[in-house]
């Protein structure tokens, strides 16, 4: 399997190297060039979670890694999952279902990659003796989850850049707790946008990027992606399919676990809908609404990990829309350094296909997580709260509506609090996490000073 980047202008790479790349070097996504298709659907009924994650993620790495390294990756990775059925599902009402995928150690779907992809990194590094810095970018739950799934690790330093004060507590402490040297939580004077953009500068430029060993986990790596497309194959059968079709709503940011979604359904999957659900910051809503992609202003909300405008793999889902033209994406990407572009009737009406999108305000926000735990006694967290209420908007009859409930409610407690009056429980491994010393280090939001910290910082 080949990867080629969104821009055309990169080096055609396999898995691994894409994996350890990020970005590419012409700014650009890798993605794969050709979408495998998974033989007899039917056939992973009642597989375990981890059969299901070798067969579809198999055919992506092409011959990078063993079937017995695959397997065992998946197996430590997956082990770490505190719920047998990794991501249950449950019914909220007739026809809606919710998609757990919060049971990792870190409470956010972001575990299903983070902890493959450490496996994955760890082996590949093992073999090559490469010694590589991570930099990420987070809104709160990719910084938590690389954190844990990288730290103590091999030939790895990891820097985590969140925006100060606009991640909640415990996404906040999960990043400044822990206890190993190789991890750097870096608190940047700005917004998420800002972190990502000074992520992106750090890629672009090619001599600190070499020298450093840049590699990224934010979801710009194709090897995020493709292990969040494996729950939407065992949901999907668990519902009937490839028999039935279905529709999936998916809380939206960064555009990553939706992406993963498209590939679900290209790989065979009957996936009628793919509903983005966003918050105030709603630059995904308007663009499939109108056409046009303005980056507006970040806004502080209760669902902070979605308080993101400049959503990296809309990039993707815009190259398939434009028929893989990657000049073209070139081209609305420079549009896109002076605020925006328009997205060309061809690909608009490729990208309505079968992406359909809905906004939710702070207040339909707080009414959907009182109204489940009336209806059902759940708490959701509001981010799976936003997700809840675009699919009640979009729920046809006959057809199964899958909602993903992207973190656990205790990650939220304060907006929880506000809409039903309790405060979630943390699970008893965090029990102490307000508990433990906090080391984070204040930075502007500025590269030059970032590569200085880094170069200073890093143990490679
Ligand atoms: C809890 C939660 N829900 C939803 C999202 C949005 O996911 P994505 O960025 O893949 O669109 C995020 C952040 O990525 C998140 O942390
Ligand atoms: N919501 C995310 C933002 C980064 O998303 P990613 O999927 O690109 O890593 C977060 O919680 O950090």
């Amino acid at each position: 399997m080949r990867y080629v980047s969104t821009r055309g202008e990169a080096p055609v790479l396999n898995f691994e190297q894409a994996m350890l790349s990020g970005l590419a070097r012409d700014g650009g996504l890798y993605l794969p060039e050709t979408v495998p298709v998974m033989e007899d659907i039917a056939a992973l009924e009642g597989l375990p979670y981890e059969e299901v994650a070798y067969r579809v993620i198999r055919p992506y790495t092409g011959d990078c890694f063993t079937e017995d390294e695959l397997r065992g990756a998946i197996a430590r990775a997956y082990a770490r999952i505190n719920h047998a059925a990794r991501a249950p599902l449950k019914q909220l009402a007739p026809g809606h279902h919710l998609l757990e995928l919060f049971h990792g150690p870190t409470l956010a779907f972001k575990d299903f990659a983070m902890q493959l992809i450490a496996q994955l990194f760890e082996i590949a590094l093992k073999r090559s003796g490469q010694r590589i810095t991570i930099v990420g970018a987070t809104s709160g739950d990719t910084g938590s989850a690389a954190i844990e799934a990288f730290k103590g690790i091999d030939n790895v330093d990891v820097f985590i850049m969140f925006p100060h004060g606009r991640v909640s507590e415990v996404q906040r402490r999960q990043m400044t707790t822990p206890d190993a040297a190789n991890v750097h939580a870096l608190a940047v004077a700005g917004h998420f946008d800002d972190c990502q953009a000074r992520l992106k500068d750090l890629f672009n430029d090619h001599d600190f990027r070499d020298e450093v060993g840049l590699a990224g986990v934010n979801s710009i790596n194709w090897a995020r992606v493709v292990a969040q497309i494996v729950y939407y194959f065992t949901a999907a059968v668990s519902l009937g399919a490839p028999h039935r079709e279905l529709d999936f709503t998916v809380p939206t940011g960064n555009f990553g676990d939706i992406l993963a979604g498209s590939f679900a359904r290209a790989m065979g999957l009957p996936i009628r809908r793919l509903i983005v659900a966003t918050n105030q910051n709603d630059i995904l809503h308007r663009a499939l609404s109108s056409g046009e992609y303005r980056v507006g202003t970040v806004e502080p909300s209760i669902s902070p990990s979605m308080d993101i405008q400049v959503s990296s793999n809309f990039e993707r889902a815009l190259y398939l829309a434009y028929g893989k033209d990657a000049g073209a994406i070139r081209q609305i990407m420079e549009e896109l350094k002076a605020g925006g572009f328009t997205i060309s009737q061809g690909a608009l009406q490729a990208l309505r296909e079968f992406y359909v999108s809905g906004r939710v305000s702070e207040d339909e926000t707080l009414a959907m997580i009182r109204t489940i735990r009336e209806e059902t006694g759940e708490i959701l967290c509001p981010h799976s709260a936003i997700g809840a209420a675009v699919a009640r908007q979009n729920i046809e009859p006959g057809v199964p509506m899958v909602t993903l409930a992207t973190a656990h409610p205790a990650k939220f407690p304060d907006a929880v609090e506000r809409a039903v009056g309790v405060r979630p429980d943390l699970p008893p491994h965090m029990a102490d996490l307000f508990d433990l010393p906090e080391t984070v280090t204040r930075v502007e939001n500025d590269v030059e000073a970032l590569k200085s910290l880094i170069l200073e910082r890093r143990t490679n």
